[in-house]
């Protein structure tokens, strides 16, 4: 069942560049994002630094004003809500960032961090409280001793539970994790992993997991969307689209992607993706991946290339689609 709706998401931003008689160019973040996330499902979105990711995350959360497209979460309209309707359906969807160190209060013990969004709505009963912040920290595999800590008492792996704890406090349907284990080390981070399927499997939560990492995605999402210059240039289920990459971006993500199996990675080349990213204030015309890819013709410098359906659920937005082919294994 379709929980998040959204259609033709569009935001650019000025620049300060302000010549005399010329019109300030605009970076152009995200252009015309459409997905959708079912209920208890996973959707990874990839893509190099600068595609538009985290833009599109605060664009649905209603945090940033897009300059068209529509959201809807369990057919409730996000970007027309104000005041307490805008908070009570962004509750419903709270995000997890990179640094939780910066998003928790270090005056705050642990178990007032943990149910400021109950507070929040108005619930001051400190029995009532006390219990939900006890729950919640056993959610998270925490004992109820670290209500009584303080942020800087506790590991990075600690933080980011504690900030998937309050993420947790007002049962959302959606939690948006914005490259919410790339600064944990690779042992604490598969520890959080783990935790997130199996909050999955508990609460029958959704995820929007925002990752640069192709083959993180591919351990933890359900359908994977992959960004490229604000755009979604291929999105599918996850074995579908790392099997049978349509998108010779997608591919050639995929091939430079890192093996976490030093046998696997000492192996096979990762040959890295040709050329550096174009700058989102002067977007190439037609295809904006041409100037990278190995298969551009005439059509993908002049005409920007549609969604082509492959599969029901599979869409590539390339002029030449790749015919299906064996998976390259990025598993660990
Ligand atoms: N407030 C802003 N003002 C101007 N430009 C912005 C703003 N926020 C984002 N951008 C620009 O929009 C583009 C997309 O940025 P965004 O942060 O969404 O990408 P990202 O894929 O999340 O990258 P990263 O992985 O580095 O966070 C970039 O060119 C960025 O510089």
């Amino acid at each position: 069942m379709t929980l998040l709706q959204v259609q033709g998401l569009t935001k650019s931003f000025p620049t300060n560049h302000s010549g005399l008689f010329r019109r300030r160019p605009r970076i152009h973040a995200v252009r015309d994002v459409s997905f959708t996330i079912e209920r208890g499902r996973t959707l990874g979105m990839v893509g190099e630094s600068g595609s538009g990711k985290s833009t599109t995350a605060r664009l649905l959360l209603g945090l940033l004003r897009p300059d068209s497209g529509a959201v809807h979460l369990d057919g409730a309209d996000v970007l027309a809500a104000r005041g307490a309707r805008l908070h009570t359906l962004r509750r419903r969807m709270p995000m997890v960032f990179q640094d939780p160190y910066s998003s928790l209060d270090p005056t705050w013990v642990v178990r007032d961090i943990v149910t400021e969004p109950l507070r929040l709505v108005g619930q001051r009963d400190r029995t009532v409280l006390a219990a939900r912040a006890d729950e919640l920290l056993e959610l998270v595999g925490l004992t109820s001793a670290f209500g009584r800590r303080y942020p800087h008492e506790l590991s990075g792996g600690q933080r980011q539970r504690i900030a998937l704890a309050r993420a947790l406090a007002c049962d959302p349907d959606l939690v948006v994790l914005d490259e919410a284990v790339a600064a944990l080390d690779v042992s604490t981070r598969a520890g959080i992993i783990g935790l997130l399927q199996d909050l999955q499997d508990r609460l029958g939560v959704a995820y929007l997991f925002i990752s640069h990492d192709l083959a993180l995605v591919r351990v933890v999402s359900h359908d994977t969307a992959v960004m490229y210059l604000g755009r979604i240039v291929e999105t599918g289920p996850t074995a579908q689209v790392y099997a049978t990459p349509a998108h010779p971006y997608t591919k050639a993500l995929i091939a430079a992607a890192p093996i976490p199996d030093p046998v696997v990675q000492q192996s096979r080349p990762r040959p890295p993706v040709q050329g550096e990213v174009p700058s989102a204030l002067s977007i190439p015309p037609g295809c904006p991946f041409h100037p990278r890819c190995p298969l551009a013709t005439a059509i993908c410098r002049t005409t920007e290339p549609p969604q082509v359906a492959l599969s029901p659920h599979h869409t590539a937005a390339c002029h030449h689609p790749l015919i299906p082919q064996p998976a390259l294994d990025v598993t660990p």
